[in-house]
């Protein structure tokens, strides 16, 4: 049976989104924390958005795996070693970021151009903890060729998974998935390899489990902000319900309000997921240019609730398709 991870999107899903989904639709196997970055010189180990992510408080009941950025092994066991004191046992190294600020440190999928660095990373992590360690790739920094020397190196550790986002640092988000160079990953035999990019529908699903009938593990993103609802979907084949999304995003904006201070800054984290979900609907025009300019939450209330009511979903005949 397949298992459905929620990705890591920094600023999108932290811990109000995350308990949120939870409540509404829970079965995700795994929620993965957006990257924290190692701090040995500060005075504070986990800045304010961090530790409001790993408190043990705000994650009650909730699968969740923080995950580390950076290319300094030293540096990823502090780190790891604090998230330990919190009682995390498993840490995600996060080598897909192709953001320039990061790339340009070598850190993220920048780090991928340096294989032997890779090496000597994992070697030393391995070497001195006993966390359970995944890695979330991409599949090389310049070129999909640089995938094979990575996966051999992938294979000599014990990841506890490999999550393969399969594009290149310069593929940014545009392009396709590369699955040639995915299939590499496939054939993996030495740790579970998850699936992650591009799976917004059903349709999406069926393309990638056709193709890799053994990989049983899903990672989705932007998926998730664009139907809330799709991992119970395809868990139970089921189509986007309205009234179940409508709740979770009422849900949202309430604890939102609660943790956040002022109306703008609650009105730019529903606004930001609305730049994901506003593909769902069919049509929203004139009620999605509304959306976009509310400056008020009575505003952005009552364009969203029109394109509730008005706008069709979709994929209303996507499982008529697979
Ligand atoms: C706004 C945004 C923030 C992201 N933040 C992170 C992050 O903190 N860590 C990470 O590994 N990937 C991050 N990603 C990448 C996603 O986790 C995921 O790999 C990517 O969006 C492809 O999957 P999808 O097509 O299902 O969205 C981010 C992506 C977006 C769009």
């Amino acid at each position: 049976m397949n298992q459905y991870d929620v990705a890591p999107l920094e600023g999108i899903t932290g811990y109000v989104f995350r308990g949120v989904h939870h409540r509404h639709f829970p079965g995700v196997r795994k929620y993965y924390i957006p990257f924290i970055e190692p701090k040995p010189n500060a005075k504070k180990i986990f800045t304010g958005r961090e530790l409001g992510d790993i408190l043990p408080e705000h994650n009650e009941g909730i699968p969740v795996v923080p995950q580390i950025l950076t290319n300094k092994w030293e540096d990823f066991l502090w780190t790891a070693g604090h998230l330990q004191e919190y009682g995390y046992t498993e840490i995600n190294w996060n080598v897909g970021c192709p953001a320039k600020t990061v790339v340009s440190k070598n850190r993220g999928s920048g780090f991928l151009a340096f294989p032997e660095e890779i090496d000597e990373f994992l070697y030393r992590v391995f070497e001195k903890t006993d966390l359970k360690i995944s890695v979330k790739t991409r599949i090389g920094r310049d070129a999909a060729e640089e995938f094979d020397q990575l996966l051999e190196i992938y294979e000599k550790y014990p990841l506890e998974e490999l999550v393969v986002h399969p594009r290149t640092q310069k593929d940014f988000y545009g392009n396709t998935p590369d699955l040639d160079a995915f299939e590499k990953a496939a054939k993996c035999r030495k740790f579970p390899i998850i699936y992650n990019g591009d799976i917004q529908t059903a349709e999406d699903l069926k393309r990638i489990q056709t193709r890799f009938p053994d990989i049983t593990r899903y990672m989705m993103g932007r998926g998730v902000l664009r139907n809330p609802q799709l991992i119970e979907n395809l868990q139970q084949s089921t189509l986007p319900d309205k009234q179940r999304i409508w709740n979770f995003l009422d849900d949202l904006e309430e604890v939102y309000s609660r943790e956040l201070s002022g109306e703008t800054v609650v009105l730019f984290k529903l606004k930001e997921i609305w730049c994901y979900m506003i593909k769902l609907f069919d049509n929203p025009g004139k009620q999605a240019g509304k959306l976009k300019k509310a400056k008020h939450l009575s505003d952005y209330k009552q364009a969203a609730r029109l394109i509730f009511e008005e706008c069709e979903i979709k994929e209303n005949d996507i499982y008529s398709n697979c």
